[in-house]
């Protein structure tokens, strides 16, 4: 249970150490350090893909108070490498809870830490950017040089090739709810489980296949469209996802992306992507929609962005596109859209569990156009 009395320390590649308590699984464990500011949805945040290879630091102080339970993960493990809370729950309570989140932590050997003064190390990181790091515990603590040596031996998120080690062996079918309307070919790079469900709701049946997966492969499936999953790592690595979407782009079939495949569909439009400062993870970050003025609070989880200003015309190759949706916090882009092809894409999580679901009319967009090209 919680409240270990093993020493552990939070490691920062420039030098910065934290001390606090094992939580979690005892040991090593090696990470980019990232902030998420969302007060709820550990869970999901624990099980999405997209956090593999990071370390996540929670700001919200108390984390722990609803437990585990069998039925919110996002896939079918704890993917963030490693975990940093400030006052773990002593006693869960939710009437859906199965364990503790430290049990599930210790079950799935997930490194964590707690005791750490996260609004500290929240100010540190949105100064100095998010950068590699590690948690030691019990026998794996050292001395100071010892572990900040081990991190800066490990490899940076920059240039990191993930999607490749999060998505599935083999190609599988979410059957739609009711009466099958469209098909859809997804390229999972990391996929939630809600994304299938929120599409399938809407009657369409979702193919979801490997990342590797070629074009014939994708076509074998004669899909109504394609979707571009979120997932790990950075874009400027996507060249199989870029090259198989400017393919599908060619062919005029519909094509929605979230997240990862938001900046992939920018890659394929011709943009540049970069490495964000500390990048935006949390459950209430507002976007505004070029077109209507419109703001959404959304769920959002990217340490990278797609080069341009917001409203912004630009020629691709396949003729006009338009930044469509950018964060009013920094002006980041959030979203893109062909105006030639049918395609379009956002930065953020219309599919976001526990919340919020501003932007969950996108799916039924994604429908719209299928519907069209049909
Ligand atoms: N959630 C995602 O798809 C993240 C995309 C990408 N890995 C980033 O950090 O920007």
């Amino acid at each position: 249970m919680t409240n270990s009395r093993t020493p552990a320390a939070l490691v920062l590649e420039d030098g910065r150490v934290f001390r606090g308590t094992a939580y979690g699984a005892e040991g090593r464990t090696l990470g980019e350090a990232v902030f998420c500011t969302g007060m709820t949805g550990y869970q999901e945040t624990l099980t999405d893909p997209s956090y593999h290879r990071q370390i996540v630091v929670q700001t919200a102080p108390q984390i722990g108070n609803t437990g585990w339970n069998d039925e919110d993960d996002e896939s079918a493990r704890i993917w963030v490498s490693g975990y940093v809370v400030r006052d773990p729950a002593r006693t869960p309570s939710n009437w859906r809870s199965t364990r503790s989140l430290d049990d599930a932590l210790v079950e799935q050997g997930v490194v964590g830490i707690a005791g750490v003064d996260t609004r500290t190390l929240t100010r540190h990181l949105r100064e100095q950017g998010a950068m590699r790091s590690g948690v030691f515990s019990g026998d794996a603590l050292g001395s100071d040089d010892e572990m900040i040596g081990e991190v800066l031996a490990s490899p940076p998120m920059k240039g990191a090739d993930l999607a490749g080690e999060v998505t599935t062996a083999e190609a599988y079918v979410v059957p739609a709810v009711g009466e099958r309307r469209f098909r859809v070919a997804a390229l999972d790079l990391g996929i939630k489980s809600n994304t299938p469900r929120q599409m399938t709701a809407r009657g369409i049946e979702v193919h979801v296949l490997p990342s590797s997966s070629s074009l014939d492969q994708l076509l074998e499936i004669e899909p109504d469209g394609v979707f571009l999953s979120n997932g790990p790592g950075d874009p400027a690595t996507t060249e199989h996802a870029t090259a198989l979407t400017r393919s599908v782009l060619e062919r005029r079939i519909p094509l929605f992306g979230i997240c990862f495949g938001n900046q992939i569909l920018g890659r394929a439009l011709g943009l540049g992507t970069y490495k964000m400062r500390y990048g935006h993870r949390g459950i209430n970050i507002p976007v505004i929609d070029v077109a209507t003025g419109r703001v959404a609070i959304t769920a959002q989880n990217h340490g990278f962005a797609l080069e341009g200003e917001p409203g912004q015309r630009f020629d691709s190759p396949f003729g006009a596109a338009t930044i469509s949706h950018y964060c009013p916090n920094d002006d980041t882009v959030e979203g893109v859209r062909a105006e030639d092809v049918p395609a379009f894409s956002v930065q953020y999580h219309p599919e976001a569990a526990a919340g919020p679901h501003d932007a969950a009319p996108l799916f039924d967009e994604f429908v719209t156009l299928m519907e069209t090209a049909k």
